[in-house]
């Protein structure tokens, strides 16, 4: 069947989905060549079935503000694909949130998961509820309403979520606290709770020390590491700290962060004492990143203004950049301006954050890229690992838990690297490799599971 057939038949069934259809397209094109090579993916629909979550729920969620006000927003839950374990993937507060964000996000999930080689399902959740602001009642409040209807949907064996955009451990704690109160059982439900009852070490660190795994692996393939680079970074939250951490520990240079109304560049460099700030600001002051400049003046803030259409921050020269803040961060004009830059190495921290047409100059340019489905995967799969220790009643120590994290970025860097080779893949190794190993493993398990 052509290319256009299916995904005109998908984007007619999904009409103003444009991330979703955005996501779906990307894979499309790496897949191509095993849709072509072996009829059964192709007689059995397999790429069609799993652009189709298994179930969508969504929901309203009641909650008073601190002024007494009613509030309500919408909160849902994609179950996209159970053929490899039970659903798995975050969940996202923010404004923004709608079923194509969080479809393009269970999609991309999907493959990630399958690439940690753990027995994973996927699914997305989240909330147009937007944390900014709110005091610590209210997104407890919150919280506590969104699980009312959630936990329903929830079970140890069936969907466990975790945190994304706006849900750190703070929402974690108190999501957990509900679905405990309503089910009456302590079971790892959710991953991402604190060590001290029933998470895992290394959870917190885990997606931004995994990125950096991974990239030591790519800049290994030249007989390069991370030692004196200069790295650009995107984001102030979760992702974007750890990965900071472990740039700073590989030897590296990290100079800048974000949030969204703008970025800090530190030529001198983030080191730990800085880290320490930033980390402060977000985590427990929950201010914004130009506060870096009040500490230390010789660093300077650029403000992110919607009418640019091209983000400063990418235009600064380095050797490496990991965006870690959202979906479409970078665009063409950014890429283009890495590229003249001489950038060396792009991985994704963050879901889908360049367009499809930075991806598009990407091909052929020689700068090593990797997708956030195998880049960013080492989150999910230290959840994976906290969902064990769970099922077992352990508790591994944070050694262990980081050997493991270190072994499963190296095994999904071998097998994107496998794919590609074996479809011989000569542009664009990383993309298409994680695309079509990811896509094998799930195919496999639909095929074997049968019209299910
Ligand atoms: N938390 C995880 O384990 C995990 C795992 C894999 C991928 N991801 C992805 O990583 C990204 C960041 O997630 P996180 O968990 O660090 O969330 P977070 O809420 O901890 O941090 C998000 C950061 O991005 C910034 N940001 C949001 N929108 C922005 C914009 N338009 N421009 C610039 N900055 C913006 C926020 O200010 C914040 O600093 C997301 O794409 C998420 O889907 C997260
Ligand atoms: N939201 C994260 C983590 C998912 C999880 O740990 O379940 C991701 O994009 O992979």
């Amino acid at each position: 069947m052509a290319k256009n057939e299916v995904l005109s038949r998908i984007t007619k069934r999904n009409p103003n989905q444009p991330e979703f259809i955005q996501s779906v397209e990307e894979v499309y094109d790496s897949v191509k060549p095993v849709l072509d090579k072996h009829s059964i993916y192709r007689d059995l629909k397999i790429f069609e079935r799993m652009t189709e979550p298994e179930r969508l729920i969504s929901f309203r969620v009641n909650w008073v503000d601190d002024n007494n006000e009613i509030q309500v927003n919408r909160g849902y839950r994609v179950q996209m694909n159970s053929s490899l374990g039970p659903f798995k993937g975050g969940l996202r507060f923010h404004p923004s949130v709608n079923y194509s964000i969080l479809k393009f996000l269970a999609f991309e999930q999907t493959f990630k998961n399958a690439l940690t080689g753990m027995p994973l399902g996927s699914g997305k959740g989240g909330s147009d509820f937007n944390p900014k602001g709110k005091s610590k009642d209210e997104i407890m409040r919150f919280c506590q309403a969104f699980m009312n209807e959630l936990f329903r949907h929830l079970g140890q064996f069936t969907d466990i979520p975790a945190g994304d955009i706006g849900v750190g451990g703070r929402e974690i704690g108190y999501l957990f606290g509900q679905y405990k109160k309503l089910q009456n059982e302590f079971t790892g439900v959710i991953t991402g709770k604190n060590v001290k009852w029933g998470g895992s070490w290394v959870r917190i660190e885990a997606t931004g020390f995994g990125l950096i795994y991974f990239a030591c692996n790519m800049l290994g393939e030249k007989n390069d590491s991370l030692k004196g680079k200069r790295c650009l970074v995107s984001g102030a939250g979760n992702v974007a700290q750890h990965a900071i951490e472990k740039i700073i520990e590989m030897g590296g240079t990290p100079v800048t962060a974000s949030d969204s109304s703008g970025f800090i560049y530190d030529e001198e460099g983030i080191d730990e004492k800085k880290l320490k700030v930033i980390m402060d600001i977000k985590n427990k002051r929950r201010g914004r990143i130009k506060e870096y400049i009040d500490e230390f003046p010789n660093a300077e803030y650029h403000e992110t203004s919607k009418n640019d259409d091209y983000n400063e921050l990418w235009n600064i020269p380095a050797d490496c950049a990991f965006p870690c803040a959202t979906q479409n961060e970078i665009n063409d004009k950014d890429v283009k301006n890495l590229i003249d830059n001489k950038i060396q190495l792009i991985a994704e921290g963050a879901n889908m954050p360049v367009t499809s047409e930075g991806q598009e100059l990407l091909r052929g340019s020689g700068v090593m890229y990797a997708p956030g489905k195998a880049s960013n995967a080492g989150g999910v799969a230290v959840s994976s690992i906290e969902m064990t220790q769970n099922r077992m009643g352990e508790s591994w120590t944070r050694e262990k838990v980081n050997k493991q994290l270190m072994k499963i970025m190296n095994t999904i860097h071998k097998d994107c690297l496998e794919a590609a080779k074996e479809y011989n893949i000569k542009d664009s190794i990383y993309l298409d490799g994680a695309n079509i190993a990811g896509f094998i493993r799930v195919g496999d398990a639909m095929v074997e599971q049968g019209i299910v």
